[in-house]
């Protein structure tokens, strides 16, 4: 499983290159710290990557890349329903009984250290608590390819560093994920970094 990036180079319409002249190849079970500069088109290569946008010029090569999730800076959730029926979800989508699904998603909540919160309402979560669900979701349904958009970009330091703590444990399926971020101690979670600053 990868995702060859080649040649990259990315443009808006009568814009200069965001970036250009990158290529790279995105394995499994690494994490990828996007950074760069506000501007310099994070966000637009996650659409990239997810193949939302087409770039101006190279190619991204999927290679066994089945199912590809995101996680956004702001957690969306359902108000009334507990953090283990939000990640028992995308298990009982996948055929898993009932007492599988929550079991199963029990072990992904531990993984985030929400345990204590299982039980707990989306609507009495913190806003750390609430996006580390999110990724908690997103890896229940195995994707292929992760992309996250800055998910400490609405928390405060202490918060986001519960998230952080989490981020180098994501990939332990072998997913391939790629963060986009401007914290520092987010980068310094991830195993690997893409620094956009280097393809202007
Ligand atoms: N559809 C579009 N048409 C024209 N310009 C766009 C479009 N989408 C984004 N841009 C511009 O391209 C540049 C890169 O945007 P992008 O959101 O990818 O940057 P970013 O690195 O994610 O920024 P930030 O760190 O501020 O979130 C910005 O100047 C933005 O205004």
């Amino acid at each position: 499983m990868q995702v060859a990036m080649v040649d990259l180079e990315h443009h808006f319409a009568n814009h200069p290159s965001l970036f250009t002249g990158l290529t790279m190849t995105l394995v499994s079970g690494h994490v990828y710290a996007l950074t760069g500069p506000s501007g310099s088109g994070k966000s637009t290569l996650l659409g990239i990557l997810a193949g939302w946008t087409t770039p101006s010029s190279g190619t991204v090569v999927h290679t066994g890349i089945e199912a590809i999730g995101w996680v956004f800076q702001n957690p969306h959730g359902v108000a009334a329903r507990t953090a283990l029926d939000h990640v028992a979800l995308p298990l009982l989508a996948q055929g898993e009984k009932r007492s599988d699904a929550e079991k199963h998603a029990s072990t992904y909540l531990a993984r985030f250290n929400l345990t204590y919160a299982a039980n707990r309402a989306f609507k009495e979560l913190s806003g750390g608590e609430a996006q580390r669900l999110m990724l908690a979701r997103a890896i229940a349904a195995a994707p292929s390819l992760l992309l996250v958009d800055e998910p400490t970009a609405q928390l405060d330091p202490r918060t986001a560093a519960t998230v952080n703590q989490t981020l180098g444990a994501i990939a332990d399926d072998g997913t391939i994920v790629v963060v986009a971020t401007h914290d520092q101690r987010t980068r310094e979670a991830c195993t690997d970094v893409i620094d956009l600053g280097e393809y202007t």
